[in-house]
């Protein structure tokens, strides 16, 4: 049995500063820090990403999954191959190993087909599938391009929060990140006789450094905190980051991976939410950080929802995602990978 503390509320931190890299840029760092010791899950204002780029991202998404299933399956993540991009349809994706009730579209950072890494057939590296909504493919690139910065001045933040060098991820890690991105829809619409669904998204954690997530104005997200679950509720203009499992493994448990899930949306609306992954490199091999004070490698498999020692993983980030991708969308695994 899970309790709720509704008494308690995510932290909203201002990061104009460590945006800007002016005076008070230590002084956000250590809101982070603090957000990150406690659960691990906070939001963000003063971020610099235009309010009017991520309307304009809200509204091509309702037209794009207001069309038909049929039309969105033209763009099917079958289709995307080993770039894991593309359509799935609603209960397509399984979380905890029961479906989701949302549908999505899968995206990442755009490279062509002639790229290097691309030709090597590198999992999750590859072209967008676009669906053809005018205007859509222009919202998407910018949209991730802008939330990529605001990532890489997030990470500088958590650095200065551990005592490290600002520098410390992009040096190791992320100077060309693993970006993916996604677009879900959570439709208000009953689960059918029958069907094993119980939530919008099941209760994970996230697998890389950092996500940053845009949610509309609907609700649903809540937070498995030490004290409980408490609800992750929308603030305008603002975005929800949570730590995931590579920081938490190279922070030895110190900022821990905080599990989280979404609600069945029963709202009478669609729920729009965008999850950017702000994750190491594919090939970056993951490393406790050196000397850091008080971290502990435990193992807290016992208490973790999917029963994993992250702090037992050694090896690429790539071979870690696709170990969890492939639970996730395991009709696609065989296919693709
Ligand atoms: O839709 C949300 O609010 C959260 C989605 C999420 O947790 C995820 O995609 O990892
Ligand atoms: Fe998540």
């Amino acid at each position: 049995m899970t309790t709720t503390a509704p008494f308690l509320s995510l932290p909203v931190i201002d990061v104009a500063p460590l945006v800007a890299g002016t005076a008070g840029r230590d002084d956000v760092a250590a809101q982070i820090g603090a957000a990150c010791r406690a659960h691990g899950f906070f939001y963000v204002t003063g971020h610099g990403v235009d309010a009017a780029l991520v309307q304009r991202l809200e509204d091509l998404s309702h037209q794009f999954f207001d069309l038909p299933e049929e039309t969105k399956m033209q763009w099917r993540m079958a289709l995307g191959g080993r770039a894991w991009r593309g359509f799935f349809p609603l209960g397509g994706e399984l979380t905890s190993g029961r479906p989701d009730w949302k549908e999505g579209l899968y995206l990442g950072t755009e490279l062509p087909a002639t790229h290097p890494l691309v030709q090597a057939k590198m999992p999750v590296h590859g072209p967008n599938l676009f669906p053809d909504v005018p205007g859509f493919r222009e919202t998407i690139l910018d949209y991730m391009a802008a939330v990529t910065q605001l990532g890489h001045r997030l990470m500088e933040g958590i650095a200065l929060s551990l005592g490290l060098s600002a520098a410390y991820f992009a040096e190791r890690y992320t100077a060309d990140p693993l970006i993916l991105f996604r677009l879900f829809n959570y439709p208000s619409q009953p689960v059918p006789e029958g069907l094993d669904v119980q939530w919008g998204v099941g209760e994970h954690t996230d697998y890389g450094l950092l996500t940053i997530l845009h949610q509309d104005s609907v609700g649903g997200l809540a937070v498995h905190t030490p004290g409980g679950w408490i609800d992750a509720p929308p603030i305008a203009g603002s975005f929800v980051c949570n730590i995931g499992d590579m920081l938490d493994r190279m922070t030895g448990g110190l900022y821990k991976s905080t599990p989280h899930r979404v609600k069945r949306n029963t709202s009478g609306r669609d729920r729009l939410s965008f999850p950017l992954f702000f994750d190491p490199n594919f090939e970056a091999r993951v490393q406790r950080i050196e000397g850091l004070a008080g971290a502990e490698a435990l193992d807290d498999s016992a208490e973790r929802w999917d029963r994993a020692n992250v702090h037992a993983f050694s090896g690429r980030y790539g071979d870690y995602l696709l170990a969890k991708v492939s639970k996730v969308f395991p009709q696609l695994r065989d296919e693709v990978l």
